[in-house]
């Protein structure tokens, strides 16, 4: 049974952010995941989890000016020092949170400059050796280009290869199944053979990224996929509720009981 993660970015947004983590809880959810903890102090972050007794599943490292359009900094040659920076105050949160993997993002830069994929590996590489001292995955998302115009990592195959060459055990694959469909389709096929390069899965339903119940996807049967494939790890919600959050989580019902 998939262990469903609520996207605080996306989910719940009709709350304020930190009462976002009460309101999933008190949904039914066991594990969170969101894009950004940092306009919080660390320690503010984990007093949500510990009194909802949440589960950290996921977050991503600082991506830069998100505000002015930066979505990553890890493919930028010339901000290297930021990524490194980044790393720090990402490590300072997994600290307090129990956070078990987190998302690098790679940037806005052309998939075949050569200067911006020596800058991602040896960003990659620089992570991952930090995060594997605290024990911590580091996890690389492909992006459709739909939806992130000009995001350099947007193609699963060459993220996989990459992560083949790039050999640290703690670098996996975040497999945004809404992403997959919309950059290549073949989801199943896909989940099969990247299985064990995966650390993380994320849902959503195309083409509006919406509830996992309506849409281009049959969910049931791709999580029954993931349980054959023995994916033991989180299934992270990132969709944007059609309307009320909590008048669209009918679809999670059968699953409850396992540990989400
Ligand atoms: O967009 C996604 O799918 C993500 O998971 C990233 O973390 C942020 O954009
Ligand atoms: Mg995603």
């Amino acid at each position: 049974m998939p262990v469903f993660a609520a996207n605080l970015t996306m989910m719940f947004n009709e709350w304020g952010f930190l009462d976002r983590f009460d309101a999933a809880a008190e949904a039914g959810f066991t594990a969170v995941e969101f894009l950004f903890p940092y306009d919080h102090p660390p320690e503010i972050v984990a007093e949500r989890l510990r009194r909802n007794g949440l589960t950290q599943a996921l977050f991503n490292m600082p991506p830069g000016d998100w505000a002015a359009g930066e979505r990553g900094l890890a493919a930028l040659p010339e901000r290297f020092a930021e990524v490194q920076a980044g790393v720090a105050k990402a490590l300072d949160y997994a600290a307090a949170t129990g956070v078990k993997r987190i998302h690098i993002m790679a940037g806005l830069a052309a998939s075949d400059d050569a200067a911006a994929m020596a800058a991602y590996r040896r960003s990659v590489e620089h992570a991952a050796g930090r995060l594997a001292e605290a024990g911590i995955d580091l996890l690389l998302e492909p992006i459709n280009g739909r939806d992130m115009p000009g995001y350099f990592l947007n193609d699963f195959d060459r993220t996989a290869a990459l992560i083949g060459e790039i050999g640290l055990g703690n670098v996996k694959l975040q497999f945004d199944i809404y992403h997959r469909q919309i950059i290549h389709g073949d989801v199943a096929k896909g989940l099969e053979r990247l299985m064990p390069l995966t650390g993380h899965v994320q849902i959503a339903n195309p083409p509006g990224r919406h509830e996992p119940d309506d849409g281009e996807l049959n969910y049931p049967f791709l999580f029954a996929e993931l349980d054959r494939l023995g994916y033991q790890g989180f299934v992270g919600c990132e969709y944007r509720p059609r309307g009320a959050t909590l008048d669209g989580l009918g679809w999670i019902a059968p699953y409850r009981g396992a540990r989400s």
